[in-house]
C-alpha cells in the first residue's frame, strides 16, 4: 500500500489508564476514501483509539499519523481537517437544527461568509433534515439527533469523518437512515466509524478492523474477511437415503468435515473442504453419481461477519 494513500496510520499505538491497558500496540491503516468499520464489543478500546487520533488524549507508547501529521505534535492542524461525531452528541435543545449548524459554522466553517447559509441548506438536505430545519431540537427523535450530529461534523467538508457509534442507539429505521447518509458521504470523504453492530459493518464498510480487549485481531477488506478462514463450506439438500453420499464425501482427502441434519425424508449436508478448486470440480459430480439420492439444493456457503467475529474473538464477549 502506498503511504500517500493512507489517511490514518498508527504504529504500536498504546494507551494505559492508571496501569490498565485499554489499547495494546495498535497498527491501523486506513486508506483514503474508504469507509472503515472499527468493530469491537463494549470496552474493546474503540473510543480510546478515536480520542488518540483526535489528540484529545496522549498515547502511553507508540505513534500515529493522520494526513501524514503526528497525532501528538500536530493535533490542532489535524483536527481542522476532521469532522467528529461523539458517541452521545449534546445540543441546546431550544435551538433549531439550522441555528445549531449556524453556531457550528461560526467555529468550523472556513469558506466564504456569504456562502454559509447555502452550505447550511445543502447540509440539512444531505442529512434529510431540510423539512425540520426550523423546529427546536427538543422534539427530535434519536435518529434525527444523530443526523444533525453528522451534519455538524460535515459542515466544513472534512477530509476525514470520525463517527463514534453513529447508529448504536437507534431503531432499525433510524439506523438505516444514518447508514444511507454514510453511503452518500463516502464519495466526498474518508469515513472511520466505530460500532459494535456487525450487520451495519457488513452493510456499509469496505474495510473492517476488529478490536478485542485492546488488541487488533483482524484488519482486512470486508470481502476478504467474508471469504472466511481459507476453507470453503458447501451446502446440499438431498432427498432419499443420504448415508452413502455422506460416507463417500467423508472419505475424500480434500474434505475435512461433513455435517448432516435429516428431517422429513430430506437431508441437509454441510461439507467443509480444504481444497476449493478440487471441490468445485468434483463435489457435485460425486453426489450426482449416487442414484439413491436426488440433489434438491446445492450452493457454496458465504460466511457471515458474525461467524467470523465470533470465531476471532472466541465468543468471550457479549456482542
Ligand atoms: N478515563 C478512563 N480511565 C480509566 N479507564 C478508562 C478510561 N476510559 C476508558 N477506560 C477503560 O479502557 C477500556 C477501553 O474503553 P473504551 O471506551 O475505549 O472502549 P470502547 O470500545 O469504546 O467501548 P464502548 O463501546 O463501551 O464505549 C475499558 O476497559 C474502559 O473501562
Amino acid at each position: 500500500m502506498d503511504n500517500n494513500d493512507l489517511v490514518i496510520s498508527t504504529n504500536g499505538l498504546t494507551k494505559a489508564y492508571n496501569g490498565v491497558q485499554a489499547l495494546k500496540s495498535l497498527d491501523l491503516k486506513v486508506r483514503k476514501n474508504s469507509i472503515f468499520g472499527f468493530l469491537g464489543p463494549n470496552g474493546a478500546g474503540k473510543s480510546t483509539t478515536i480520542k488518540l487520533l483526535l489528540g484529545l488524549i496522549k498515547p502511553t507508547a507508540g505513534s500515529g499519523n493522520v494526513f501524514g501529521m503526528d497525532i501528538v505534535k500536530e493535533s490542532t492542524l489535524i483536527r481542522k481537517r476532521i469532522g467528529y461525531l461523539a458517541q452521545d452528541p449534546r445540543y441546546y435543545d431550544y435551538m433549531s437544527a439550522r441555528e445549531t449548524l449556524r453556531f457550528t459554522a461560526r467555529f468550523f466553517y472556513s469558506g466564504p461568509k456569504n456562502e454559509i447559509e447555502n452550505k447550511i441548506d445543502d447540509t440539512l438536505e444531505l442529512v434529510g433534515l431540510d423539512d425540520k430545519a426550523d423546529r427546536p431540537i427538543k422534539g427530535f427523535s434519536g435518529g434525527e439527533r444523530q443526523r444533525l450530529g453528522i451534519a455538524q461534523a460535515q459542515i466544513n467538508d472534512p477530509d476525514l469523518l470520525i463517527l463514534d457509534e453513529p447508529a448504536a442507539s437507534l431503531d432499525p429505521m433510524g439506523r438505516r437512515d444514518v447508514l444511507e447518509i454514510m453511503e452518500k458521504l463516502r464519495e466526498k470523504t474518508t469515513i472511520f466509524y466505530s460500532t459494535h453492530i456487525l450487520s451495519d459493518v457488513q452493510r456499509v464498510s469496505d474495510t473492517v478492523a476488529i478490536l478485542n480487549r485492546g488488541e487488533l485481531v483482524a484488519q482486512a477488506p470486508i470481502e476478504e474477511l467474508l471469504q472466511g478462514n481459507g476453507n470453503a463450506v458447501y451446502s446440499l439438500v438431498l432427498k432419499g437415503d443420504a448415508a452413502n453420499a455422506r460416507s463417500v464425501l467423508t472419505g475424500q482427502p480434500w474434505v475435512s468435515l461433513v455435517n448432516t441434519v435429516s428431517s422429513n425424508g430430506s437431508t441437509s449436508i454441510n461439507v467443509t473442504v480444504t481444497d476449493d478448486s478440487i471441490a468445485e470440480d468434483r463435489l457435485l459430480r460425486l453426489v450426482l453419481e449416487d442414484k439413491s439420492v436426488q440433489v434438491k439444493e446445492f450452493g457454496k456457503k458465504r460466511y457471515e461477519l458474525e461467524e467470523i467475529f465470533m470465531n476471532i474473538v472466541g465468543g468471550k464477549n457479549n456482542v
